[in-house]
């Protein structure tokens, strides 16, 4: 028996061709047979007849290229044979034949069979072919699928689409190898990366590309899974159960689900590894490495664009905006803004693993992997079922999504917004035809599942790249408003920094003119003194003329015996002494006052010292008060404790008293009672009883009472009765009520004594504590008046010395001057020469007055100050600027 089913035949993959068409199989089995014998010349099978085939193969082929444009692509990979296929018991048997187009497979169970194979007679036989949108057969690469068929889906969500690849197909038929690329039996090598890795480059490589000033990127991944119905995070494994929301913004999301931002394919690839090592995998019969779990490894690539428009509103380069943003001051740059355009589109891809399906009786699963096998089973059928309710003729009905956590997840992938790609997996063998036909029916229905794919401009602004660009747009305003304000910030520091040394410039320069008017008031004092000295030396000068006059008239010789001369000079002698003596007095007066200073400074030292002594005597006295004080409190205290006890034994007696007036009362109206009451009363005080006599005397007289008396000591006439007892008993009260009083008033009198002594101890605390205060008040005073004092003194000082200073001068100048007149030392006479050791006589006097002064003001004196013979100001003495004078003249003359 026969069979041959055809799903090429169908744009929409719903008409299938089903029955027992005799005469074209004999003609596809020979078709195949021929394939088989040669695969270069491998065509595909049709279940029409030869002459058809062409028709049909270019209508199949224009009813696929039209798919080509769809936005739900199903491609099928055949797997190559694995070992456990090869080495099983039966011989390996091949049942599918893919055609040399790529878009063409037909499954056959009896494809070992030679077509004019005898034993073929007989046996049953079936065909399926089957048209996708590209089929891999087993000798495909990996970089042949990604090329051909995941690529296109890559750049569609780098184009802003939604854009899924999931891998479909019963347990080991390649899944997880076409994905990921992981090959189980090692020697995994570069080319057997998956669609994963690829992916991934496709996407870096494309961002290198184009990123640049106005074109931004932002990747983004997430990685989950679905196992046995629950969904958790990959990348996050402690956030389990996620569920599935929706909104109207976002679509279908999941909850909680962890995103990473990647900026490399390191990465991600990181990721990947992270996750994959999370993922539930089991052993099974049919696979090593069997994933458990359905896979979604979710890559969000987010992209702005800038672009930039005139003022017309037409489209200009970046370089054109620059110069005119740079032609703009800066205020109307921000104007500028408005003419900036972006742009934001965000492309999701879907990278899904399926977990496959699994026959219970062929994987041997049990236990654990029996739950598992079908919870993935579940989730497979809902998937189906959906496939169908979305392809189902009779117009769009009800598509269960919920059904699953799959089929919800995928619900944008499938008949959404999104561009899919599903890629069924299947085995060559004939071992898993079954598995392999029913994948095949089940993507041949996906293929009519429409998908409206639309770029997701983010009009809502949700996409995190525009966040970031906002979040960046304002950081750098940040950042410039700060660098502003550190401009500003220098600015001000370089004008407090100017101000400051304009403001130096000023005081120097007001230093300058007070140093300079300083000068100047010098100068106009030193041009005053030059001016007098002028006049001094024109008169001397007028002198000498007239007396060289004299000299040449009385024969050119200059006599000192001339009366004339002789008058003259003692005139001029006379009043340079009175000079000098006047200045002398005025000096000895200002020495004096100065003395009188001093000795006022001394006086005040003088009474700090005794203030001092007396601070002391003071803190001494201080102390004494208080220790005074002290005992004054233990007296008064001690004062208390005696009236207190006082106070206790008065209270004491008084109580006696009482009682013993009172007995006295009762006794006195002549109850013998009361009588005994009262010698046992007198008895508790100590007034011991005698035995009763013949006479009726039985108590000692009260000096006696407080001795126990002998009897046979006692006379017993000093017995006393009982009326004496009482009798003598009311003295003794009277006796102590005196000494009540006495005591009574002694304690009165400590009392007040206390009283005052408080008082007077009150009052010498309070003298002793204002009393310091008061000296310390004086002696602040004092201190301060003997500082003026010092200043002023030192003053008069200065003054004193630029004076004496400015009369020595005077004295060498003049000294000067009237040897320059005479022509020089050798050439005055006696009178001249007695006139200069005069001179030199007033220097010295001067000099040592300098020296008396300074050592009658000053305490201790600068060594080098006490020089009698040197002037403060200068470094020579009067007798050396002489000396020097004289030997400048001698050297002048020798040269004349
Ligand atoms: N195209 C191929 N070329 C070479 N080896 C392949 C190919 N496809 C699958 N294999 C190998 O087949 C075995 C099973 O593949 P894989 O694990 O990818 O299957 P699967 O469909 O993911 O299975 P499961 O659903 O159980 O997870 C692996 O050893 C893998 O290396």
């Amino acid at each position: 028996m026969r069979s041959t089913c055809d799903y090429t035949n169908s744009p929409r993959g719903k008409t299938m061709m089903r029955g027992n068409a005799v005469p074209r199989t004999q003609a596809l089995k020979r078709q195949v047979s021929r394939d088989l014998a040669s695969p270069s010349q491998r065509r595909l099978p049709t279940p029409v007849d030869d002459d058809d085939d062409r028709d049909s193969i270019s209508s199949h082929t224009s009813s696929s290229s039209n798919r080509y444009g769809s936005n739900f692509k199903v491609v099928i990979r055949v797997r190559p044979p694995l070992p456990r296929e090869l080495q099983g018991d039966k011989p390996f048997q091949n049942v599918v034949t893919v055609d040399s187009s790529g878009h063409y497979l037909s499954v056959s169970d009896s494809t070992h069979l030679a077509p004019d194979d005898p034993s073929n007679q007989g046996s049953s036989y079936s065909n399926h072919s089957f048209s996708f949108d590209h089929v891999y057969d087993q000798h495909s690469t990996q970089r042949a699928v990604y090329e051909n068929t995941a690529k296109a889906v890559v750049e569609s969500s780098l184009e802003g689409y939604n854009a899924t690849i999931f891998a479909y197909g019963q347990t080991g038929t390649g899944k997880t190898y076409t994905m990921e690329g992981f090959n189980s039996s090692g020697g995994s090598s570069l080319e057997d990366r998956g669609i994963i890795p690829r992916a991934i480059e496709q996407i870096f490589m494309h961002i290198q590309a184009n990123v640049s000033a106005r074109m931004r990127f932002l990747v983004r991944a997430s990685y989950l899974q679905i196992y046995n119905e629950s969904i958790s995070d990959l990348l996050k494994p402690e956030r389990n159960n996620l569920t599935i929301r929706e909104d109207k913004k976002r679509g279908v999301f999941v909850e909680g689900l962890s995103e990473w931002v990647v900026r490399s394919p390191e990465e991600i690839y990181g990721l990947m590894e992270r996750g994959g090592a999370m993922r539930a995998t089991g052993s099974t019969k049919m696979n090593e490495i069997s994933s458990r779990s359905h896979a979604v490894f979710i890559i969000i690539a987010e992209q702005s664009q800038t672009t930039y428009v005139d003022t017309n509103g037409k489209e200009i380069p970046l370089e054109e905006f620059t110069t005119l943003v740079n032609s703009q001051t800066s205020r109307d740059r921000t104007k500028l803004e408005s003419l900036v355009r972006q742009s934001f589109k965000v492309g999701k891809l879907n990278l899904v693993d399926l977990a496959g399906s699994e026959r219970v009786r062929l994987s041997g699963a049990t236990g654990q992997r029996l739950e598992e096998s079908k919870k993935i089973n579940q989730s497979l059928s809902a998937l189906g079922n959906v496939i169908a309710a979305l392809t189902d003729t009779r117009g769009r009905q009800h598509i269960p999504y919920r059904d699953s956590k799959l089929t919800r997840i995928l619900e944008d992938s499938l008949g959404g917004n999104c561009k899919t790609t599903m890629m069924a997996m299947i085995s060559p063998a004939l071992e898993a035809i079954v598995e392999s036909l029913s994948t095949l029916k089940f993507a041949n229905r996906a293929k009519n599942i429409k998908n409206e794919a639309r770029v997701n401009e983010d009009l809502d602004q949700k996409s995190l790249l525009r966040k970031y660009e906002r979040e960046l747009k304002r950081l750098r305003a940040e950042l410039e408003e700060k660098n502003r304000n550190v401009v500003d910030k220098r600015r001000l520091l370089e004008l407090d920094e100017q101000r400051r040394r304009a403001e130096e410039d000023k005081m120097a320069a007001i230093r300058a003119l007070e140093q300079r008017s300083l000068e100047f008031m010098l100068e106009k004092e030193e041009k005053k003194k030059l001016e007098q000295r002028i006049i001094m030396l024109t008169s001397q000068m007028l002198m000498s003329h007239q007396n060289k006059q004299k000299n040449a008239e009385g024969g050119g010789e200059f006599s000192t015996e001339d009366p004339q001369f002789r008058l003259a000079l003692k005139e001029q002698q006379e009043r340079i002494r009175k000079e000098y003596e006047c200045r002398l007095a005025d000096l000895e007066k200002e020495r004096e006052t100065i003395e009188e200073e001093k000795a006022q400074v001394d006086r005040y030292k003088q009474l700090l010292l005794k203030q001092r002594d007396i601070m002391i005597a003071l803190t001494q006295r201080l102390n004494e008060r208080d220790e005074q004080i002290m005992a004054l409190q233990d007296e008064l205290d001690a004062y208390d404790r005696h009236q207190k006890a006082l106070e206790e034994k008065l209270d004491e007696k008084t109580a006696q008293l009482i009682h013993l007036q009172r007995v006295t009362m009762e006794h006195n109206a002549t109850s013998p009672n009361k009588n005994a009451e009262l010698i046992k009363a007198l008895g508790e005080w100590g007034f011991k009883q005698r035995p009763a006599t013949s006479s009726g005397k039985q108590y000692l007289p009260y000096d006696q009472s407080p001795i126990v008396c002998n009897n046979n000591a006692s006379p017993k006439d000093k017995l006393l009765s009982a009326d004496e007892k009482v009798e003598e008993l009311m003295r003794v009260v009277e006796a102590q009520r005196a000494e009540y009083a006495r005591a009574m008033k002694e304690l009165e009198d400590v009392r007040s004594e206390k009283v005052s002594v408080e008082y007077v101890m009150r009052e010498k605390i309070e003298k002793l504590k204002h009393g310091p205060e008061e000296l310390l008040t004086k002696n602040a005073d004092l201190t301060g008046r003997c500082e003026t004092l010092t200043k002023e003194r030192k003053a008069v000082q200065t003054i004193m010395e630029q004076k004496i200073k400015a009369l020595v001068d005077a004295i060498a100048r003049a000294s000067d001057a009237t040897l320059d007149s005479c022509g020089g030392i050798d050439r005055i006479g006696e009178p001249a020469k007695w006139l200069c050791r005069e001179v030199n006589a007033l220097q010295r006097l001067v000099n040592a007055s300098i020296v008396a002064l300074r050592n009658a003001s000053s305490e201790t004196p600068p060594p080098e100050e006490s020089k009698p013979q040197t002037i403060a100001s200068g470094s020579l003495s009067v007798e050396e600027l002489i000396q020097k004078r004289r030997a400048q003249m001698q050297k002048e003359r020798q040269l004349k």
